[in-house]
């Protein structure tokens, strides 16, 4: 089972430190926390994970990869998703058509037949709207498929988000702050799913600021203060540490 893994991560902005020297593991099957107060560096360790920012200094691994220089495309290929903090969608197209949009990496027929229409394209996408049919249905949106995804409420926007990433079937799924605006109901539904996506042996990386989310969903957190690794364990000792408390209170 392959693991993410950061070893002495580092990234400069203007010649100071954002994140300095960080180490990390991100097993399968295990949903795994990154938190930290604001401006921490949780989000310039993302993304240097998925190919936004150089590193500075450090290595990333997947596996038997060494994904530290590896671009969007080779990315997918390893099978490295990810949610973004400020949505991402195609709002004109419906729900089913954004989702469908996620499976990208595993379509199979050239753009020559998806040009011309031709049968194999045609069953290609069927067959992907079926499967995107089964991914709405995890989430509660097949009453939504074809609407526009631009209309919909910032809940169901965020959850069409996650849908697309999950189509690409990855190993790896980096989730930034996806409960962002949600109210307790919607968070413990999502909470669900991605309990289930770690048990089919995807290895999710979680960077939250619900605390209360972050505490009863992760089976190891990582703490970040200033760029720092300031702790990391169980959300149980992490929550008791005084480092932690004392970083949280300061922010
Ligand atoms: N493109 C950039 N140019 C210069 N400084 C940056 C840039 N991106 C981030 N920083 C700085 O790096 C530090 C870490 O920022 P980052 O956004 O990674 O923190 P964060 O933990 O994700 O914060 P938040 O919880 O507020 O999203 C901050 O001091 C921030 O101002």
């Amino acid at each position: 089972m392959k693991a993410l893994v950061l070893e002495d991560l580092a990234r400069n902005f203007g010649g100071l430190p954002a994140v300095d020297g960080i180490r990390l593991e991100a097993p399968a099957g295990r949903i795994t926390g990154l938190i930290g107060p604001n401006g921490a560096g949780k989000t310039t360790v993302v993304n240097m994970i998925t190919g936004l920012l150089k590193v500075t200094r450090g290595r990333i691994k997947f596996g038997d990869d060494d994904v530290t220089e590896a671009d969007a495309t080779q990315l997918a290929r390893i099978g490295i998703a990810r949610t973004f903090q400020n949505i991402r969608l195609i709002s004109d197209a419906t729900v089913l058509e954004n989702v469908v949009a996620g499976f990208h990496r595993h379509e199979t027929t050239g753009t020559f037949a998806n040009l011309f229409g031709l049968p194999s394209a045609q069953r290609e996408r069927r067959a992907l709207e079926d499967k995107a049919m089964i991914l709405l249905e995890q989430f509660g949106m097949t009453g939504l498929a074809r609407h526009p995804a631009g209309g919909l409420s910032y809940g169901h926007q965020r959850r069409i988000e996650m849908m697309r990433a999950l189509a690409m079937d990855p190993a790896l799924l980096l989730l930034d702050e996806p409960v962002a605006g949600m109210n307790d109901s919607e968070a413990h539904s999502l909470a669900d799913i991605f309990r289930n996506v770690a048990r089919r042996g995807v290895a999710i990386l979680l960077i939250e600021h619900n605390m209360r989310f972050v505490m009863s969903l992760c089976d190891h957190i990582y703490v970040l203060a200033s760029g720092r690794l300031i702790a990391e364990g169980t959300p149980d000792a992490v929550g008791r540490d005084p480092r932690v408390i004392e970083a949280y209170l300061g922010a």
